[in-house]
């Protein structure tokens, strides 16, 4: 999907394609830097990591383990519930282990530092936060994300693994929707 196959339902692209691969690259390069002799485990937030996720893995030198985890707070609405539920939890046992949580996007900051606080008590030996995208509202929660693709302002964004009711994930672009689509 690009965005001509969007019709009319893109309104604005934020961060094209290349801007995410330059982006990567050298968030890559800083995690390869920063866990240089040392374990790394790399934990995805499903669904919206996925595409973060293979593409961070690929661009690491570093050797890297991957699990996931599936929680989720927001279903089908574009705001919060502030309720994060387990869908799907961690196979990998994380003690001792330098764990790095690879989301898309950290928006409210609710769905974070729940999961910060629950990876926590299974004794890690750190536990570190890379995004793509972060938005302002991130900031009003104690947060320390260590590695920022883009700081966004606070709009709905879809493409590259955020999706609206489920769609547009496949989108390897950033950007927001046009109004009709709420609407539709
Ligand atoms: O900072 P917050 O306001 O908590 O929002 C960020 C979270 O919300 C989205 O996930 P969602 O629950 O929609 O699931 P999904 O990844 O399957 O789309 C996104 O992928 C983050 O995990
Ligand atoms: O802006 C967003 N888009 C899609 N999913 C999201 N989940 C939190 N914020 C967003
Ligand atoms: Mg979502």
């Amino acid at each position: 999907m690009d965005a001509k196959d969007m019709g009319e339902d893109l309104e604005k692209v934020l961060v094209t394609e290349s801007q995410i691969n330059t982006r990567l690259g050298e968030m890559a390069a800083e995690i390869d830097a920063d866990y240089a002799g040392k374990d790394l485990l790399l934990v995805g937030v499903l669904k919206g990591a996925v595409m973060v996720m293979a593409d961070l893995a690929r661009a690491l030198h570093h050797p890297c383990e991957m699990d996931w985890m599936a929680v989720s707070s927001y279903g089908a609405g574009t705001t919060s519930s502030g309720v994060v539920r387990i869908l799907k939890d961690l196979e990998i046992d994380i003690k001792d282990r330098n764990v790095l949580i690879v989301e898309d996007v950290i928006d409210s900051g609710l769905t974070l530092s729940w999961l910060v606080g629950n990876l926590k008590s299974r004794g890690p030996a750190s536990v570190e936060i890379c995004t793509m995208v972060r938005k302002p509202l991130a900031f009003d929660v104690e947060l320390d994300v260590r590695y920022v693709g883009f700081d966004l302002p606070n709009e709905f964004i879809v493409g590259y693994g955020l999706d609206y009711a489920e769609k547009y994930r496949n989108l390897p672009l950033i950007g927001t929707l046009a109004s009709h689509v709420y609407r539709s």
